[in-house]
Parts: structure tokens; sequence; C-alpha cells
């Protein structure tokens, strides 16, 4: 189990986190916030690249700065740009990996061999990874994070750069492999996490915002998202009054859904909230909605 224990984290005068304090254990943890939030400082201490200004980590009741290579041994970690070599396959790649650990290398194939099978790259492991997808690449990162089969498993914006089909691949991944590991999973895209996390933290304002189940964050706005049909006129009132979170045509109306805490007027649907709207709804001030 990991634990954060009252952890600050200072850049000169810059306070980028405050005071954060958290329990992990097995399963899967979106950190879900925007761009600047805070999501990479956090990552970076988890995995010991940087230290806390204050506050401490423990694994197991021990420091992870303490543990060291004790620590690192259990730990995978996909930075959000990985180094790899173009003209390596996937199995090479991963071999000079195993190589630089100290792993002993008839252990090695068959370690890598039964990653690469788990991430669907067996039938490409011997091609060079100069023509991979983006998809591709990032399930060798994966397997490059799972080498030492790791008890922690650190993501940090992993699903960048992959198609709907691939983020969908990717989420069912994880899912498999969080059986017997923590994982965590560094996002601003609402849908990498919705369906998978165990639970869902967000940052805001350099603290914890939430540390809950995505059903127990939804019900914070129980009751204060709308959908609505209105014509082409009415629209900037309500976006004048309201906090729209999408906007949809619907043959000569606009469909909007929206927030408002207070008594709903005739005609408004209240419909249950998601994830996203709890998203839009509390990082309105930091993020451009896209209509
Ligand atoms: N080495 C640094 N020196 C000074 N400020 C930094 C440093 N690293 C990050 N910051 C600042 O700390 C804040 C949080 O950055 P961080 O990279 O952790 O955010 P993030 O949520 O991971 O965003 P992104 O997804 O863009 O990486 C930002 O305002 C950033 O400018």
């Amino acid at each position: 189990m990991i634990v954060i224990k009252n952890v600050s984290k200072n850049y000169g005068d810059f306070c980028a986190l405050r005071e954060i304090n958290l329990e992990l254990d097995n399963g899967v943890y979106g950190l879900l916030a925007p761009n600047g939030a805070g999501k990479t400082t956090l990552i970076k201490m988890l995995v010991t690249l940087i230290s806390p200004s204050e506050g401490e980590i423990l694994y197991d009741g021990k420091n992870i700065l303490a543990m060291d290579q004790e620590y690192r041994e259990l730990l995978g970690y996909l930075p959000q740009q990985f180094g790899y070599y173009k003209n390596y396959s996937p199995k090479q790649y991963l071999l000079y990996l195993a190589a630089l650990k100290g792993l002993n290398k008839k252990e090695s194939i068959r370690i890598i061999e039964d990653l690469l099978g788990r991430v669907a790259l067996k039938d490409v492991m011997n091609k060079k990874m100069r023509k991979f997808s983006g998809g591709m690449i990032q399930r060798v990162g994966i397997a490059q994070a799972l080498l030492n089969n790791p008890k922690v498993l650190i993501l940090d914006e992993p699903t960048a750069g992959l198609d709907p089909k691939e983020r969908a691949r990717f989420r069912n991944m994880l899912t498999e492999l969080s059986r017997d590991r923590l994982i965590i999973i560094s996002t601003h895209i609402v849908s990498d996490v919705e369906n998978i996390s165990k639970e869902v933290i967000m940052v805001k304002n350099q603290q914890l915002l939430y540390k809950e189940s995505v059903e127990g964050i939804c019900q914070t706005l129980e009751g204060a998202v709308y959908e609505f049909n209105i014509s082409y006129d009415e629209l900037e009132e309500y976006r004048k009054s309201y906090l729209i979170l999408s906007e949809k045509q619907e043959l000569d109306m606009m469909n909007i859904r929206f927030i408002h805490k207070g008594h709903m007027k005739e005609g408004w649907n209240s419909v249950s909230p998601g994830l996203e709207d709890v998203f839009l709804y509390e990082y309105r001030d930091e993020i451009e909605v896209d209509m």
C-alpha cells in the first residue's frame, strides 16, 4: 500500500502541490486534472524522480526514498515520453532493457515473449518499431514498464496520441493488469479513466479535490445537470446564465446540457451527471470548453 502523507511540492516560490494526503491499494486509480494541475509533479514524486518539499511517501510503511533500489524494483513507470530505438524490434528493445537491469538472458526471453503476448504484440515482436502505430509503441511502453512484474505501475498520460480503438484496447489491458497490482494512470481525458478506475483522484488549486469512486464524484452534481432544447436565439442568454456542458444541433433547435443549482424551469430534463460533467464544472475556470 502507498500512503502519501502531507506532501507538498514547491518549485522555488511556486507551490505546485499542497498538503496532499492519499492512501492507495491494489486496483486502478485515475489521476484526472487539466494540464498544469500538478499530475506530473505527483507522479515524479511517486517514482522518486523528485522529492517532496514537505511530507513523505510510504510503501508498506517505509519511506520510498529510503527504500531506494528496493522500491524501484517493485515499480514500473511509463513516462509521458519514453525513449525507444526505432531500428530495434520490441523483443530486442526489451532484451536490452532487461540486460541493463541485470536480468538473466534465458529467463528474460521467456518473460519478454510472455509480456509481448499480454500486450498483443507477439506477432510483431521481431519487426522493427519504425513502422509501428502510436498505439503499438505505447504497448511496447507498457511492456517495458512491466518487465520487472511491478507491484506498482505508474503511467503518465499513456493514451496521448492513441485513436479511440487503441484507447479502448488499452483500457481493457489495464483492467486485466490491475488484479494484483496498484496502477496509477494520469490523464486529462475523462473517458480514459471513467470506466476502469476504482477511484478517481482530482487535484484543484494545488490541493486534493476528490479521491472517490466515479459514482461518488458524480453524486456531487446530482440534480444539477439538465438537458433542454432551445432555439438559436435563446442560446446567448443560456450561455450567459448557465454553465453549458455541451451544445448539440438537432434539426432547427439546439440541444444543450448545462448545470443549474436551484429550481428547475418547466420543460428542462434532469439527467444523471457523468464524470465529464463534474470535470467541466470543477475546472470551468481552467479549461476552455470545446463547443
Ligand atoms: N521544474 C519546474 N520548475 C518550475 N515550475 C514547474 C516545474 N515543473 C512543473 N512546474 C509547474 O508546476 C505546475 C504543475 O506542473 P505539472 O507538470 O506537474 O502539471 P501536469 O498536471 O502534469 O500538467 P501536464 O499534463 O502539462 O504535464 C505547472 O504550473 C508547472 O508550470
